[in-house]
């Protein structure tokens, strides 16, 4: 599997926000900018109303890539899809505390076909008494700022109160573990979520795909925003 490479801010690219018309070009551009990984959504149509992105395209993403990917699966029952997403190409399989009964089983699971586990929170959910625990067992946690499954909305402030009880929590436990931040992550909302405790960050089309900017260049600036509020 391939790893990401640690920074005090690392920007992931969210693919459901790329051109999917012309996505080995925006790969092109992605791969030149400083985003460390790539995030790619699948929704179930139960977890939120939409589907985004599936298996053929992570398959011909891994195929092309040297960076890493992130697959964020916004699904219930994760055990029905981690082979098949790992065997096509997932380096990290972001599953969901909402929709996991057994955490061994399915860390184990992700582990067992090459990925790493990634715990993810929806933005309305805040950190449970077994936050912990689960935390040990990630590199990081993925939190959504937002609904999962669509662009342009709007950052949400219970997310932001959660991300600082994270790591705040985090920090009483000593505990390095990462935040991962997505949902409506701009050059605006960097410095609130910096301070609260993310040190990741996945850019959409409010951050890092922007009409008449390279990517190179919003990724730059959401650096930059980050390391001014850290
Ligand atoms: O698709 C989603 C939301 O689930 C994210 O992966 C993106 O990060 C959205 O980016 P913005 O459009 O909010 O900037």
């Amino acid at each position: 599997m391939k790893k990401i490479i640690e920074n005090d801010i690392n920007i992931s690219a969210s693919v459901s926000c790329m051109d999917l018309c012309h996505l080995k070009k925006d790969m092109e551009e992605v791969e030149k900018s400083g985003v460390s990984f790539y995030h790619f959504d699948v929704v179930d149509g139960k977890f939120n109303r939409c589907f985004i992105l599936g298996e053929p395209t992570l398959k011909c993403m891994s195929k092309e890539t040297d960076l890493p990917i992130e697959v964020h699966l916004a699904v219930y029952e994760p055990e029905k899809f981690i082979e098949n997403y790992a065997k096509n190409g997932a380096d990290y399989i972001a599953v969901h505390y909402e929709a996991v009964k057994n955490f061994n089983k399915i860390f184990g699971m992700i582990r067992h076909y090459g990925a790493e586990p990634i715990l993810a929170y929806k933005s309305t959910t805040p950190p449970g008494e077994d936050f912990i625990s689960l935390a040990k067992e990630v590199p990081w946690i993925l939190k959504l700022t937002v609904n999962p499954g669509f662009s342009g909305q709007k950052m949400q402030t219970t997310a932001v109160k959660h991300i600082r009880q994270m790591r705040k929590m985090l920090n009483d436990a000593d505990l390095k573990t990462r935040i991962q931040a997505d949902g409506n992550v701009n050059v605006s909302t960097i410095p609130i979520i910096v301070k609260a405790g993310a040190d990741i960050l996945t850019g959409g089309t409010s951050g890092l795909f922007l009409e008449n900017y390279t990517v190179k260049k919003c990724c730059s600036k959401m650096i930059e925003a980050a390391k001014n509020a850290m």
